[in-house]
């Protein structure tokens, strides 16, 4: 039988048993694994051995790998590599995906409990359920209908699941490379953590900016102080955070750290002109995001800026008074947070020096007798890849089967920090395969994965398979 009926075979069992998967995308939301809270890594942990669990039910060979530790008492969730297939006259796949979620809170905004999946109209809400819990079972859900159905499996695969993404994935890349030999057979990878560019139509992704993330902590007392009793008498900590903040970035989105424009890999013609045809509309994206206003005025530049520009955001101030209600107080201890995407010809390195020497002239023109301590935190790479390699054929042929219509190729603004370090150790090609629509809210308030990109995800995922191995 050739891989065409088989395919069709795979994908009405991927409809008829749609049900079963969902449930299991409700078990793993359950599972709280917020990596970024240290109270939480025993659900980090739990959702690894959870998915090692679901690799192992279907017949993979499964093995947990110690990343060591986060800090001296706080243990890194290990990684999980499964090993489906060994067969030399095959290819063989890598697949990386993570398990761990960012934070969320009912009282964040969210109109249902960010850890129990509900399903409204079509849409499954809930924390991970599209990043990137409902992609990695996607997955699961592919190879489960694969060994139901007898069908033998067109590639050798191999899974890299990792439970810290969402905090840099500290320890992964010193994870494969203590398993070098394990991934050194690996012919192509795919990664399917990311969204598609519009509600409508599929895409396959080539490119991903780094990140580096900074803390700066500002103290001016020993503990918090009465703002009436003492306001007026002491330099205060918040306004020395709140005056270097407000020199990060300007109002039209410009980086006003000096150096880090200069490092920026200069605009070719034909770079320039892969942002004509690309499927996209300024005014719905404005829509979903509900935003006010964009930082470019055409289509192009506005991709470019979400793509092959840096940004720098501010996330926060820990320490602030933020509840409700007016408390009058003067803040000891205030962490100012902030992170820049960084793209080629950036690297974490380059960056952090640049960031650390304004901050520390800044400092200097403050005047300030408040102590300050700057601490960059994590930091990840750039990636860029060429899109016109077999791997994304082999993809575009699999969306084309699934959905009629050829995808766009688009870049991601967001990071995965491992995907450059994959291509790298295992010198073989990486695809992002997105199954997820551009308002599922990833990282926000009601986070959603709708049935229909699950269901036909894992048909695309199923296909991509098979023409890998075609
Ligand atoms: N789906 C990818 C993703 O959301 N990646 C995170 C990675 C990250 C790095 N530091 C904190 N998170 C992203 O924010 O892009
Ligand atoms: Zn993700
Ligand atoms: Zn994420």
């Amino acid at each position: 039988m050739g891989h065409l009926e088989h395919l069709n075979e795979v994908f009405k069992a991927i409809d008829e048993n749609q049900e079963e998967f969902v449930e299991l995308l409700r078990e793993a939301v359950e599972i709280r694994s917020v990596s970024a809270d240290p109270a939480r890594r025993p659900d980090c942990i739990k959702m690894c051995e959870w998915a090692r669990d679901q690799l192992k039910s279907v017949g993979a060979d499964t093995s947990l790998w110690d990343l060591g530790f986060e800090k001296p008492d706080l243990p890194l969730p290990p990684a999980v590599f499964g090993v489906y297939g060994r067969d030399k006259a095959k290819k063989t796949l890598l697949i990386y995906g993570h398990l761990d979620v960012q934070p969320a809170e009912k009282e964040d905004g969210w109109n249902t409990d960010p850890f129990k999946l509900i399903e409204i109209d079509g849409k499954l809400f809930g924390r991970g359920s599209t990043d990137d819990k409902g992609p990695v079972i996607a997955w699961i859900a592919v190879l489960k209908i694969l060994k139901r159905l007898g069908i033998e499996l067109p590639v050798n695969l191999k899974f890299v699941l990792e439970g810290m993404e969402e905090s840099g994935s500290e320890g992964l890349e010193e994870g494969l490379k203590n398993n070098l030999d394990k991934i050194s057979d690996v012919n192509f990878s795919c990664i399917s953590d990311n969204y598609w560019l519009g509600k409508n139509k599929p895409c396959l992704t080539y490119g991903l900016r780094g990140i580096c993330y900074y803390f700066v902590e500002i103290s001016c007392a020993r503990q918090d102080l009465h703002s009436g009793i003492n306001g007026g008498s002491v330099p205060e900590a918040m306004n020395d955070l709140v005056w270097i903040m407000s020199q990060l970035v300007s109002v039209q989105g410009e980086i006003l750290i000096p150096g880090i424009a200069e490092l920026v890999a200069p605009l070719t013609k034909e770079e320039e002109t892969l942002y004509d045809n690309i499927d996209f509309c300024m005014e719905t994206f404005k829509g979903e995001m509900g935003s006010h206003g964009l930082l470019a005025d055409n289509k192009q530049r506005l991709l470019m800026n979400r793509w092959r520009y840096p940004s720098l955001s501010l996330h926060g101030i820990e320490g602030a008074f933020s509840q409700p209600g007016a408390k009058t107080v003067i803040p000891a201890k205030v962490t100012g947070k902030f992170s820049l995407r960084i793209v080629p010809d950036l690297t974490p390195e380059a960056t952090d020096k640049l960031v650390v020497n304004y901050l520390n002239a800044l400092w200097a023109k403050r005047g300030s007798p408040n102590q300050i301590k700057i601490t960059p935190c994590h930091g990840g790479k750039p990636w860029l890849a060429d899109f016109r390699d077999a791997n994304f054929s082999a993809g575009a042929r699999a969306i084309e089967r699934v959905f009629g219509t050829t995808p766009d190729f688009t870049r991601e603004g967001g990071s995965i920090p491992i995907t450059l370090t994959i291509q790298e150790l295992t010198g073989s090609p990486v695809m992002l395969l997105p199954i997820g629509a551009s308002d599922d809210m990833a990282h926000s308030q009601n986070e959603k994965l709708n049935r229909e990109n699950f269901v036909k995800g894992m048909k695309v995922l199923a296909a991509y398979l098979f023409e890998l191995g075609a």
